[in-house]
């Protein structure tokens, strides 16, 4: 069965809790004993029924217990389809948030109040969804039955947000008008909106079509361990497939070295497997006795990402400590450990209007910026808007070794 991820996003308020609540009561994922206190907790508070932020409020604060964790990963699953929600709870560190959240997500949910309309913060929302790269972007238009479940409350939205997107690169957007509160076109179509007459919520997240967001082209695996088993004559490099297929019997490049082999057989947990492809992990082994190790990556002779220790990426800051040029920092890429300096900030984009702003010089938490990095070792990358895992990196602060920026990687063109 497959599985989609998703991301919510939205400004305090606009139902969040709520709706991802109401996904999991109505799609039965919620344990008793946690039904139960929630009940009690809601009759506390005067609340007739169930209260379902608090549910999710408190899956979450069960989840937080003990360990920072800015983004908490719930799981649930109908027949159709497993679904992994990136919930970002805080509202200070939102673009940090939702960079850590959306970087792997298939989709993103973006919540607009009906009765608000489009705000600075949804304009912001869309923004980000758009340079992650997240293929679909699902608009929750919510609390409707706030403004009578008219329909061209609902038509206000959807105009003012397609006008916005037009700017973007998402391309698959679709708008939903629901009630998190009430139920109105989460799980179960609502009859309060006839003139609607699209899927549910839960429905086009179990149907949206993802296999073609993998990029099953360009080759690339990360080589992540040697390994050495069975026999001392065994030798196999261990890894997830980041791209494309890798069949035995094919042409291979092993880079940065550029030595080139052939595919003897690829080893799974299960045995020999015929073709491999993300996001598998596999353990290769090559006919030639070649010296491969962690970090390097194998791709197709005729089709190989870029070998460089030049970067321009656009940033996402997550420090309070401005990213400014000439900062030194460790840079994670695949399975590649790297050191990075910043050599220029190129400009620092406004989320909220798309302006670019080419005097800025530094870029300070939550902010999004282009920048040019030069690294100590030579990586192989692609665009980002080609392949997100090899498009992208992270940055690490080398005293707190703490993550202090994430990376999506520019065409040069
Ligand atoms: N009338 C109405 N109220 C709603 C609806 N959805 C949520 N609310 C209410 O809006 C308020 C905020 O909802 P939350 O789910 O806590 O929203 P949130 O702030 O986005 O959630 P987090 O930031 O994730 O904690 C609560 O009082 C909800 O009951 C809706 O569809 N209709």
């Amino acid at each position: 069965m497959d599985l989609l991820r998703f991301t919510t996003a939205g400004s305090v308020d606009d139902g969040k809790s709520t709706l991802i609540g109401r996904l999991l009561y109505d799609s039965k994922q919620v344990f008793a004993d946690q039904l139960e206190q929630v009940e009690a907790a809601s009759a506390a508070l005067g609340d007739d029924g169930v209260n379902l932020a608090l549910l999710t409020d408190g899956l979450r604060a069960e989840r937080e217990q003990g360990i920072t964790i800015d983004v908490a990963y719930r799981y649930f699953a109908t027949p159709r389809r497993k679904f992994i929600i990136a919930d970002t709870p805080g509202h200070e560190q939102y673009t940090r948030n939702m960079v850590t959240g959306a970087s792997t997500s298939n989709l993103a949910v973006v919540l607009v109040d009906a009765q608000q309309g489009m705000t600075q913060q949804s304009r912001r929302h869309a923004s980000i969804a758009s340079l992650l790269g997240i293929p679909h972007v699902v608009v929750a238009v919510n609390k409707m039955d706030l403004v009578g479940y008219r329909e061209d409350a609902f038509e206000r939205i959807v105009h003012d947000f397609t006008a916005f997107a037009a700017k973007l690169e998402t391309t698959d957007v679709t708008f939903i008008p629901i009630s998190a509160l009430h139920g109105d076109n989460v799980v179960t179509r609502s009859d309060a909106m006839p003139w609607y007459q699209g899927p549910s919520l839960l429905y086009h997240l179990e149907t949206v079509h993802i296999a073609s967001d993998r990029n099953l082209v360009d080759t690339r695996f990360p080589v992540q361990r040697v390994t050495r088993r069975r026999n001392p004559e065994y030798r196999g490099y261990a890894g997830t497939m980041a791209a494309g297929i890798l069949r035995p019997g094919e042409d291979v490049v092993v880079l940065p070295s550029g030595f080139e082999s052939t595919v003897e057989a690829i080893d799974t947990l299960e045995g020999e497997v015929d073709e491999a492809f993300p996001p598998m992990a596999v353990t290769v082994r090559l006919a030639d006795d070649l010296d491969v190790g962690r970090g390097d990556m194998l791709a197709r002779p005729r089709n190989r990402p870029e070998v460089t220790q030049e970067l321009d990426a656009m940033v996402c800051w997550m420090s309070d400590r401005p990213l400014a040029a000439r900062g030194m920092y460790a840079l994670k890429h695949t399975t590649r450990d790297a050191r990075a300096m910043i050599t220029d900030v190129v400009y620092r984009l406004d989320v909220d209007t798309l302006h670019r702003d080419p005097e800025a010089d530094r870029l300070a938490a939550n902010d999004l910026g282009r920048v040019r990095l030069r690294t100590t070792t030579p990586l192989c990358v692609d665009p980002y808007d080609r392949n997100r895992s090899t498009g992208s990196f992270v940055l690490v602060d080398e005293q707190t070794d703490s993550t202090v920026g994430a990376g999506m990687i520019l065409d040069r063109g």
